[in-house]
């Protein structure tokens, strides 16, 4: 059978692998390790990212005094995750498919050459047919260390391995065009570019999850503008995955459309690297147009107007529109110093060359 996607990046939440009481729900597991190993079987290459080690290490550890939320964090990630990937291990050895586990930090993904030398690992396992599974390393990220979620996690994921879909699963067939809990409310299986959900999601989320649908609405919609298809489905439905694949037009979830224009992998590392942004690049309204337009466009010292915070060269800065709302992402040229000095002159070599800015 022809496949539409040849590489894909899977996102299991927390509360598709806990049971109510919090329990590792060891037989979804396999259930879902045997649809991967399916689909590894017919040349599918997959990226797994999987939530489940805070879930699953706090059935495991009964903490003698009261713990703080950071503890308690670290204590059960680090010993659900060991847990957690030996389940993995195990599951995916019964089908003859080797699995490594990558886990990560928000920080990895600050610098171009950490970015770089994650990506050559997960690569380097795909070329053997080992499968990645890829977590947050909870014990080590805290605060505002952490990702906003895996939700978030998997969109870098998917972007940095090029992969054509993201397939996020959850305990929920996908967006509801109203509260899930509305009879009267159904899920929207299509989303196009610029629709938006606002009013559709609600604040709520499953017991185990901690981003909920709004982050989840969010990344895949600027990963769908990287033209990769992002799609919500149901991981407790039996088999989902293969039908996904292979009965996509039978089986209920939301489908993000992709941009058609492909993004270049440099532009995907700074559309994402937004939360490691040093300082602000404050530019006119003619500037504004202009980056507006279709045109290809890099910032030019003539458009800049103000300059915030101080950054070095190859920092990565937010451009600021004439009306202070942030409009794209960028790499700078220069440091602020010389940015600064620059403002409003003519002829001058960008700041932000257009190969290393995205607009949002
Ligand atoms: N419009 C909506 N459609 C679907 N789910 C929604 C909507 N608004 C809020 N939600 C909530 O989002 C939850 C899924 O997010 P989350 O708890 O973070 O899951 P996960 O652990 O899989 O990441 C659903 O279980 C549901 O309660
Ligand atoms: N890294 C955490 C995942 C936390 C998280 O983001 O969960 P979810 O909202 O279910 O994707 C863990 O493994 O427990």
């Amino acid at each position: 059978m022809k496949q539409e996607f040849t590489r894909i990046a899977v996102k299991v939440g927390s509360n598709v692998l806990a049971r109510r009481d919090g329990t590792l729900d060891v037989t979804r597991m396999s259930a879902l390790v045997d649809q991967i190993a399916e689909l590894h079987k017919s040349g599918v290459e997959i990226i797994m990212v999987s939530s489940g080690a805070v879930a699953s290490g706090r059935s495991e550890i009964h903490p003698q005094k009261k713990l703080d939320s950071v503890d308690q964090r670290q204590l059960f990630s680090a010993v659900g995750q060991a847990k957690l990937i030996n389940r993995y291990y195990e599951l995916f050895r019964e089908h003859g498919i080797a699995v490594g586990q990558v886990l990560t930090t928000k920080e990895n993904f600050g610098t171009r050459r950490h970015y770089l030398n994650q990506k050559n690992c997960m690569t380097v396992m795909l070329e053997n047919n080992v499968i990645p599974i890829v977590n947050e390393n909870d014990t080590i990220s805290v605060s505002e260390l952490m990702f906003t979620d895996n939700d978030e996690l998997s969109g870098l994921i998917a972007s940095m391995m090029d992969a054509q879909a993201l397939i996020i699963l959850s305990n929920i067939d996908g967006i509801y065009n109203g509260s899930p809990a509305d009879p009267n409310s159904s899920v929207i299986q299509e989303i196009g570019h610029g629709k938006d959900l606002s009013n559709y999601i609600q604040a709520s989320k499953s017991s185990f999850g901690r981003g909920g649908m709004l982050t989840k609405t969010n990344i895949a919609r600027k990963v769908a503008d990287e033209g990769i298809t992002v799609i919500i489905a149901n991981g407790k439905r039996d088999n989902i995955l293969v039908d996904l694949l292979h009965h996509p037009e039978n089986t209920l979830c939301t489908r993000f459309i992709p941009a058609k224009e492909p993004v270049s992998s440099v532009k995907k590392w700074i559309a994402h690297s937004e939360g490691f942004a040093k300082g602000e690049i404050h530019i006119n309204e003619c500037a504004t147009e202009v980056l507006n337009s279709e045109k290809a466009v890099s910032i030019l010292p003539i458009g800049i107007t103000r300059i915030e915070g101080e950054f070095e060269k190859d920092d990565i800065v937010r451009i600021m529109d004439f009306q202070g709302n942030q409009v794209g992402v960028g790499k700078v040229n220069c440091d602020s110093k010389q940015a600064q000095e620059s403002i409003g002159k003519h002829g001058k070599r960008p700041v932000v060359h257009y190969d290393y800015l995205y607009i949002e």
